[in-house]
């Protein structure tokens, strides 16, 4: 495809997914990414360093941009890639653009596709089961990948945006599926970062270790608290029970990120806050409105809310 014809994707929010993507897609797209100035400035020094299972490489077609007034005009695409605690404030720095605009999250947890809505003409929900993190300026490292990105319509008139960014994302090389019922998937993402982010968290130690029988019970009463909720709300996910869902936890997608810390390990490493409130969190206030009791995901959520604040 000539650089003319090749579609423009904005990404915002560049950390570990967003610079990862910004990498793998620089092949297929003409990218640019809202980044930090401390990334920005080595990406456009050095290229950006990628490692891991989406590639080993340096990549310098990327271009960096520091707010709206450099973002291209019209992107064919739009995706998010921040913290969900900062999608609200990126909605309204980058309206602008966003407006009319195919936007799509890969975000974890649940309620950023609702707050996109609110700015974009048409939404695609997104969920990458593959562990990210930043080694450095400018350098990322994809550890381990347990099921292929997922992608659906969220809202919005533009249906064939969904095939298209389909078609982009395996065309660089990443494998991806679409679904009918992208809520049933982001619930089903939600599951497993909802039983592993906040536990290695807040005890340091890889997802592998969630495994310990010390931990289990916590791990199973937040998974049947979980399931309670998305009942009494009509959500369902792929696997039937709670019972089945811990199966497969235990059984493929902890052995899969066995070495790996989740992105919410980092985030309190490094003092920030958490998506707490978009996971355990927000299972605990849908609870609380069902009159579903959730002691559990609240208890974890408060210890959490307790390391953003007053944990360093
Ligand atoms: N890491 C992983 O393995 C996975 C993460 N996810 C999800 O993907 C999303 C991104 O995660 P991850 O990449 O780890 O997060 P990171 O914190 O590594 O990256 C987000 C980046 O966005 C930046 N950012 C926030 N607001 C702005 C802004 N207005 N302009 C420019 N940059 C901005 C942040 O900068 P600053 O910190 O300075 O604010 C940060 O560098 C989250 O929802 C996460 O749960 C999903 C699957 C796997
Ligand atoms: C899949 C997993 C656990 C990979 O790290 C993740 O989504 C996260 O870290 O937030």
């Amino acid at each position: 495809m000539t650089e003319a014809k090749r579609p423009v994707v904005l990404i915002l929010g560049a950390g570990g997914v967003g610079l990862s993507l910004a990498g793998a897609l620089a092949g297929v797209a003409r990218v640019a990414v809202a980044c930090r100035p401390r990334h920005a400035a080595t990406v456009r020094r050095d290229g950006l360093v990628m490692e891991g299972v989406w590639g080993d490489r340096i990549v310098r077609e990327i271009a960096c941009i520091a707010g709206p007034e450099e973002a291209p005009s019209a992107p064919d695409l739009v995706i998010i890639t921040a913290k969900g605690f900062d999608t609200r404030a990126i909605c309204e720095e980058y309206a602008a653009v966003l407006r009319g605009s195919t936007v799509a999250s890969l975000q974890n947890g649940i309620g950023n596709e609702e707050i996109i809505a609110e700015y974009a003409g048409t939404v695609i929900g997104g969920t990458v089961t593959t562990n990210f993190s930043v080694v450095g300026d400018g350098h990322v490292k994809a550890k381990s990948q347990s099921s292929p990105m997922v992608l659906g319509l969220w809202s919005g008139p533009d249906d064939e945006s969904l095939q298209r960014l389909v078609a982009l994302i395996r065309s660089a090389g990443i494998l991806v599926e679409a679904v009918n019922d992208i809520r049933s998937a982001k619930w089903s993402k939600s599951l497993l970062n909802l039983s592993v982010n906040p536990i290695c968290a807040l005890l340091s130690i890889p997802v592998g270790k969630a495994a310990d029988l010390r931990l289990r019970s916590v791990i199973e009463h937040i998974v049947s608290e979980t399931f309670a909720v998305m009942e009494a709300g009509g959500v369902r996910t792929a696997w039937p029970s709670a019972k089945d869902y811990l199966d497969y936890l235990f059984s493929v997608q902890v052995p899969d990120f066995a070495t790996a810390y989740p992105s919410m390990y980092y985030d309190i490493q490094a003092g920030r806050k958490t998506e707490i409130d978009l996971l355990n969190g927000y299972v605990a206030g849908q609870g609380e409105r069902l009159g579903i009791q959730t002691p559990y995901n609240r208890c974890i959520a408060d210890l959490i809310r307790f390391r953003e604040i007053d944990g360093k």
